[in-house]
């Protein structure tokens, strides 16, 4: 990039209005102005030409894709917190760095997490389904639409990382009782404002706990973390959250555990072929036993500015020699 004033940016989706106004200041900034993912010759094309790309969580960055990068890629800025759809370590052997976006969508995907933790227990979605459908509300009743009680009980957080503990502070707030299993066992200082209990066997915290929360990141190692063997240790009055990454879990293991009444239910904002949609989640949906959102936990408009201001101190930074902050370095598998 030397030599270069305004380096070319190249954007692979539309971003909020302020993000790519500054964009547009700041750098010879490519922006996809048409709202829809590019295809692969054009993922390509960018590749070739850009100085900086800028991709999004659900742009595939693996490594044949590195291979046609251009010379003059030095960095690819991903406008999102999980790098699992980057080859971080084919960029790093091409001397490209990768950067992502964290912190600031950390308390947004906290709030999701916890209003999904309601959802299925306090029967939130097929409650609204009775006032929005052609379903007759025939007024209160001291034994309908009765839910499972949350305060009280037993939270498993499974990835104690930043989602995690945020997760956390607001499920203590709510009178669950915090669990957690990590690689590494968090500061004493925050199991104890937490008044956490760790588990080092992620086995014997699943077959516990009234709810698991997933939020630890996507990698080779936590592919199907909560594999068949696992999720059926959960007790059949379970619940499972999902805000992190779909392959985490074996979606189609706790599809059949749910149907078969193994695991009380679960409420899922990620996928693991997303965005195609297993058609059994949507027959477990209309019986109540799974809520499902399309991928929201950061989608909220000052999260996903934030996220562009992330993106581009990252640019900048790195385009003015220094280390950029949010440097993501290849996994030690
Ligand atoms: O899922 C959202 C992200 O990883 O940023």
């Amino acid at each position: 990039m030397a030599g270069k004033k305004r380096p070319l940016v190249v954007i692979t989706r539309k971003l909020p209005d302020p993000v790519e106004t500054r964009m547009r200041e700041l750098f010879d900034a490519r922006l996809n102005v048409e709202d829809r993912p590019m295809t692969q010759p054009e993922l390509v094309a960018a590749i070739k030409e850009a100085d900086v790309l800028v991709p999004t969580i659900t742009d595939n960055i693996d490594a044949a894709l590195i291979a046609q990068a251009g010379d003059n890629l030095k960095l690819i800025a991903n406008f999102g917190n999980g790098v699992d759809k980057i080859d971080v370590e084919a960029a790093a052997k091409k001397g490209i760095t990768v950067t992502n976006t964290p912190n600031v969508l950390t308390e947004d995907t906290a709030d999701m997490t916890m209003a999904l933790m309601l959802a299925v227990p306090r029967r939130l979605a097929e409650g609204a389904n009775v006032l929005t459908s052609d379903k007759k509300w025939a007024g209160w009743s001291p034994t309908w639409m009765l839910g499972r009680r949350i305060w009280g009980k037993r939270l498993g957080i499974v990835g104690m990382g930043r989602i995690g503990t945020a997760v956390a502070r607001r499920a203590k707030a709510f009178g669950l009782s915090i669990h957690y299993h990590n690689r590494h066992r968090v500061l004493p200082a925050v199991e104890d404002e937490l008044e956490a209990t760790y588990w080092e066997s992620l086995d014997q915290m699943l077959a516990r706990m009234d709810i698991i929360s997933v939020n630890c990141p996507s990698t080779p190692a936590t592919f199907h973390l909560l594999s068949a063997r696992r999720l059926a240790l959960m007790q059949p009055s379970a619940y499972i959250v999902n805000t992190a990454r779909g392959d985490i879990i074996d979606e189609e293991s706790l599809i059949k555990l749910i149907h078969d009444g193994k695991i009380a239910g679960a409420a899922l904002d990620v996928y693991e072929h997303e965005p195609a949609l297993n058609s059994k989640l949507l027959k477990l949906a209309a019986k109540g036993k799974v809520v499902l959102l399309p991928h929201m936990g950061s989608a909220t408009l000052e999260g996903r500015i934030d996220m562009g201001e992330k993106v581009i101190i990252n640019i900048r930074a790195f385009v003015d020699g220094h280390r950029p902050p949010d440097r993501v370095l290849p996994l030690r598998t």
